[in-house]
Order: structure tokens, then C-alpha cells, then sequence
């Protein structure tokens, strides 16, 4: 495998997680603020496997469709966060919002080594979800919505 070195977690381990899971019955889970974030606050890192454009191609082509979400791409695709792994990191839960998004997801370099992580985009209260746009390609749940507001305005 070419895995990229492992970045350095400890920064964020001692950063303290302001933030719970809820699960759902449509898309399982989601994440929520627990307590309250200020424009600009760190919200959580988007953890995983720092691997390379060739790496995240291969692991497309073998991984079953529901896990291929999990692969961020950034730096043009030259590198990914694969957080396919359910290791109880707080970042791969976080659900998409392409409207009205609260947080932002930001490449940010620690050490050398490049972290993703999400930012607040504006202030967020206590037990709202945290989301982002997950940004352009397919994505079937932004097409139900679609269909349900179609059909809500010919109401
Ligand atoms: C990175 S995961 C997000 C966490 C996921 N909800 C979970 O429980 O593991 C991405 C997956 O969550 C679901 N998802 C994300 N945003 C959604 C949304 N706005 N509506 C419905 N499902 C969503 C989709 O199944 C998508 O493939």
C-alpha cells in the first residue's frame, strides 16, 4: 500500500470534542454540537488514512459503493483522507449540506504533515447538526430532496 506517513494526532486528541453522535433512520448517523461554536472555531478533523491519488483509485475500484464516500480528496487529488475505517473518530460522521452548510472542511498542515479538518462557517448553538458541503458530485440524497420540494410546490 502507498500510505502516506501517519500524520500526528496528538494536537487534536487534547483539543476536546464539543460534540455528540445521533443516529438516525435514513442516513444512520449524524453529528451534533454539544455546547456552542463560534464563527471560525476548529469543530473536528476529518481522520483516517493519508493515502495518495494511485491509492484512493485502487481502493475505489475494490471497496463496496457505501464505503467509497469516505474518501476525501484534496490537493487536486493528489492526496485523500480515506475514513472508511469505523474507528470512533467524530469527523467521518458528519452529513452533507450542500444549502446552508455550517461548517467548512480546510486543509491545514501540522507538522508537515496535512490534516483535514472542519471549521464553523458561522456561529452554531448547542444541539444543531454539524454539516458541510460535501462539494460537487453524486449525490442521490440531495435528488430526494429535490423530488420532495417538487412535490411540495405543486401543492
Ligand atoms: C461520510 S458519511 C456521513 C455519516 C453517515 N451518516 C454515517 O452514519 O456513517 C456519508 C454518508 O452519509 C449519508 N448522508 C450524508 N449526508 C446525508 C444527507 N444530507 N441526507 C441523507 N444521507 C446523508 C450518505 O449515506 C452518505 O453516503
Amino acid at each position: 500500500l502507498s500510505v502516506l506517513k501517519a500524520p500526528e494526532r496528538a494536537w487534536q486528541q487534547s483539543s476536546g470534542i464539543n460534540c455528540s453522535l445521533v443516529s438516525f433512520p435514513v442516513c444512520r448517523h449524524g453529528l451534533f454540537a454539544v455546547g456552542s461554536f463560534r464563527q471560525g472555531d476548529f469543530v473536528v478533523e476529518y481522520r483516517g488514512d493519508l493515502i495518495d491519488g494511485t491509492e484512493a483509485e485502487r481502493r475505489r475500484k475494490v471497496y463496496h459503493q457505501s464505503k467509497t464516500v469516505y474518501i476525501f480528496l484534496f490537493l487536486l487529488s493528489i492526496l485523500s483522507i480515506d475514513a472508511f475505517r469505523e474507528d470512533n473518530s467524530f469527523g467521518r460522521l458528519v452529513n452533507d449540506e450542500h444549502r446552508h452548510p455550517n461548517c467548512r472542511m480546510k486543509r491545514i498542515e501540522v507538522e508537515g504533515s496535512p490534516h483535514l479538518c472542519l471549521f464553523a462557517l458561522k456561529d452554531i448553538k448547542d444541539g444543531e447538526e454539524i454539516t458541510y458541503d460535501y462539494g460537487g458530485g453524486d449525490c442521490p440524497w440531495r435528488m430526494q430532496v429535490c423530488l420532495m420540494t417538487a412535490q411540495y410546490s405543486n401543492v
